[in-house]
């Protein structure tokens, strides 16, 4: 039975949105950091929205030309998952993000920061001007000051957290859903009449199996097992953690010197998934592992860590770097995918957001890592 930290928002609550009724019956938290069980660990509660966009003109939220919108924040894994959906299905006019026309994405600031007057929350919010931070936009739609005003205008009574990415039906002003992985099923499949990419299916039926498979460990030990090690506040469970990551990386960096992608030759949703928390691992490395590893590129050296000084990483050639880092570069340069990558929003939201991780917010210089760089990946090709 997990008890969580900060007991004052343990609640159980039904709530109703819009015309549409929800019930769930988990103990909320009002942020990651409360997150954090009896015996030090990190356990993640389960997101709340969670209707469905369908391709069914008949359905509550069909999948209509310019009616949804994401939210998003450039420093999050889970909304990077789904905004790479987004590039890569061609759905960028089909799901209406136009701010303006430098920039087609909604996304928050990546500090996070006081939500309201009258609480302690601290969560993502947007700039005050379009000006104020660059990656970062004023809410055009409902002119929302954060995240949380979002759920507070979907629902008066929602006491979970206050997270992203959140997808928005502007029709009905309220959140469809704010789950990743369900979110970028319904890109894959539920817009194809309207994207511009319908031929690419990143679920594939003969897949499925082994993705879900992959997904499954993928998600426990490395998406999530990094905040297992970033928010455990205790020696056993950061312990626990760690060595699962790394067992799960082992196993990562053996599957892909065999294959291209991480199911096989074909890309499929698992490598997105995968993608985002490896984008982030190096430079993040000191938030995801408490790792003080300012010039090392851990993917890089990751295969010989034990052969290799920074001046060597510095150095090296494709040839010697880790099957890891090399998949890493080859997802980063399909079309689309670098324009989901914003490393300094990365770097500012783990180092600055969370002021009991890191009380002084310093950001670790490095590795500066360019993922344009060539890789030998295409040696699985047919
Ligand atoms: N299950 C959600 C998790 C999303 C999530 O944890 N987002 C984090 C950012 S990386 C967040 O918004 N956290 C806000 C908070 O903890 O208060 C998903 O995959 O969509």
């Amino acid at each position: 039975m997990i008890t969580f930290c900060n007991k004052t928002h343990l609640a159980r609550t039904s709530f109703t949105l819009s015309q549409f009724s929800f019930k769930h019956t988990l103990p909320m938290a009002r942020s990651a950091l409360d997150e954090v069980s009896d015996s030090g660990s990190f356990v993640r509660t389960a997101s709340t929205f969670r209707n469905s966009i369908s391709r069914d003109p008949s359905s509550q939220f069909p999948a209509e030309s310019g009616r949804y919108h994401l939210y998003i924040s450039y420093a999050c894994p889970w909304a990077c998952r789904c905004l790479s959906f987004l590039k890569i299905k061609g759905l960028e006019k089909a799901i209406s993000f136009t701010v303006c026309e430098s920039c087609n994405v909604i996304s928050v600031k990546p500090i996070w920061e006081k939500t309201k007057e009258g609480d302690e929350h601290r969560g993502w919010v947007f700039p005050a001007t379009n000006s104020e931070e660059p990656g970062a936009e004023l809410d055009p739609l409902n002119g929302a000051k954060s995240i949380r005003d979002l759920y507070e205008l979907a629902s008066t009574n929602y006491s979970g957290k206050f997270t992203v990415p959140v997808l928005w039906d502007k029709k009905l002003k309220t959140i469809v859903n704010n789950e990743s992985s369900e979110i970028i099923r319904m890109f894959n499949t539920e817009f194809n009449d309207i994207s511009e990419n319908p031929a690419l299916d990143l679920y594939p039926a003969d897949l499925r199996h082994q993705i879900d498979e992959t997904n499954e460990w993928i998600y426990n030990r490395i998406n999530n097992g990094v905040y297992k090690c970033g928010f455990a506040t205790k020696q056993e469970p950061y312990d626990e953690a760690v060595k699962q990551l790394y067992d799960a990386l082992d196993k990562c960096e053996a599957i892909l010197g065999k294959q291209r992608f991480i199911c096989g030759n074909r890309l499929t949703e698992a490598d997105i998934r995968l993608f985002v928390t490896l984008i982030r691992f190096d430079e993040a490395a000191e938030w995801y592992i408490s790792s003080f590893v300012p010039w090392l590129a851990l993917l890089e050296i990751y295969a010989n860590s034990c052969l290799c000084s920074s001046l060597q990483v510095q150095q090296e050639s494709v040839t010697r770097v880790s099957n890891l880092f090399n998949y890493t570069k080859d997802i980063y340069q399909i079309p689309g995918m670098s324009s989901t990558v914003n490393m300094q929003h990365i770097k500012r939201h783990y180092y600055g957001s969370h002021p009991t991780i890191n009380p002084f917010g310093i950001i670790p210089r490095g590795p500066d890592i360019d993922y344009s760089r060539p890789h030998d990946r295409e040696k699985f090709s047919a």
